[in-house]
């Protein structure tokens, strides 16, 4: 039988045994990077490398509808999300998400953000022991629900961080924490549906211009506004990944920890370094594994092959760790990203190509924007690094340093 056609094992079990390295160490073992596989009953291709993102993001080739598994969708993105939309539906709905590229926007939450940061600093000088990925959610969350228009009367920010941050969290594991992740998914959908309900039928007034009022009179089609559930889903795919930028706070501060030589610079505020700053942790520091998508032909890459629907892998964290692209990846070095921008397809930990168009993330600049002023704050804070478990266990995704990184001590600039 051809190589090619021979069936293979499925390798969820691996996947979920070593994650980050799971497509890293079958890469190593390959010629070409890329590597033929079969994951959740599909046949796959891994790839990577900047040419490989341009594959990964054509439509011909790839699409998204039917690529992401029902747990994910169930704790991470939510049923009917954007990330699931292909063509026509997909460029609509997107264009819900697309002003959040807006520089207004990025800096219209980023100072919401810093004003909740202050605040919480404040309190925490009178705290014995501060777990800084916990309030870092907790800051997050505060800030953008502040900035979308979500009524404070309408949600406890204590409980909806901590929902926000147990769906992602838990979407890539079976057991306890997937479980948390189900339950946080469910309560938080219903909260937010009955609140895009009292918007619609004027019970409550959405702020003009917030994400809360565009969201609730979002049309998919000139007739139909979204449905409440929908519409519900796709305001947490705004809430949820801004409170997600926890796990960046705790890397900067896990780097800062690790190279303190790094401070003095951020201390002075010096922005482009500050930039620079915030690529490298996004580069360096593992979030998501991979992405995925549905091949709707057969494609094939450097000589292998995947029938139409099968599954085109993208080994982000591998791109991110490769040798030929970074010369030396396991060295954290923002001064790499200093004097000039990353190309679209070269720095992919929110995805690659064109966000107007494909589905590169279109919180990326605020994701930056918020990396940049909270390491900043983060290097004039002064506080102690007491004796913790700063694993990042490669196993666990998404990680974090083991401890959630503790600081005591803290005392506000
Ligand atoms: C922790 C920081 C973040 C990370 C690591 C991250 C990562 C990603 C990744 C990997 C994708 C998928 C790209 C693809 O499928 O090709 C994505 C999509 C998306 N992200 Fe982010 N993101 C972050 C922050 C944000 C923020 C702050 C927002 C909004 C305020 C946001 C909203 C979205 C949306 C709506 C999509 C779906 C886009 C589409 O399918 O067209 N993300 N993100």
């Amino acid at each position: 039988m051809d190589a090619h056609r021979r069936p293979l094992t499925d390798r969820t079990p691996a996947l979920l045994a070593e994650g980050y390295a799971w497509l890293p160490n079958r890469m190593r073992d390959s010629t070409g990077s890329v590597v033929r596989t079969r994951l959740l009953g599909r046949p796959a291709l891994a790839v990577r490398g900047p040419q490989a993102v341009r594959l990964f993001y054509d439509e011909g080739h790839v699409q998204r509808h039917g690529a992401v598994p029902a747990p994910v969708l169930d704790t991470l993105f939510g049923q009917g999300a954007v990330h699931t939309l292909d063509g026509d539906a997909h460029r609509v709905r997107k264009e819900l998400f697309l002003p959040l590229l807006n520089p207004d926007r990025v800096a219209g939450l980023t100072e919401h953000v810093a004003a909740a940061w202050d605040e919480a600093v404040r309190t925490w000088s009178e705290r014995p022991r501060i777990v800084l990925f916990d309030e870092a959610g907790l800051v997050l969350t505060r800030g953008v629900c502040a900035w979308a228009g979500i009524p404070p009367d309408a949600v406890d920010a204590r409980s909806l961080a901590r929902d926000l941050v147990a769906m992602v969290d838990g979407f890539a594991t079976p057991g306890p924490r997937h479980l948390r992740a189900r339950r946080a998914r469910t309560r938080q959908e219903t909260r937010t549906a009955r609140l895009i309900e009292e918007v619609r039928t004027g019970a409550r007034t959405a702020p003009a211009d917030s994400v809360l009022e565009a969201v609730a009179r979002h049309r998919d089609t000139p007739e139909h506004p979204l449905d409440t559930r929908t519409a519900a889903v796709e305001l947490l795919n705004v809430l949820r990944p801004t409170a997600a930028v926890s796990w960046f706070v705790a890397f900067a501060a896990h780097a800062l920890h690790r190279w303190p030589a790094h401070r003095e610079r951020l201390r002075a505020g010096d922005g482009a370094f500050a930039t620079a700053f915030a690529h490298e942790v996004r580069r360096f520091y593992p979030f998501a594994p991979f992405l995925g998508g549905r091949t709707v032909t057969e494609v094939t890459w450097h000589g292998e092959s995947v029938p139409a629907g099968g599954l085109l892998l993208l080994d982000v964290y591998g791109h991110h760790h490769d040798e030929e692209l970074w010369g030396d990846p396991y060295t954290f070095r923002p001064e790499r990203f200093l004097d000039r921008s990353p190309g679209a397809d070269e720095l992919i930990p929110q995805g690659g190509g064109d966000p107007a168009h494909g589905h590169r993330c279109p919180g990326e600049r605020i994701t930056v924007g918020l990396l940049e002023t909270l390491a900043v704050r983060l290097a004039r804070l002064e506080y102690t690094v007491p004796e913790q478990d700063l694993r990042i266990p490669l196993r666990r995704v998404p990680t974090r340093p083991r401890s959630g990184f503790v600081v005591t001590g803290v005392r506000a600039p």
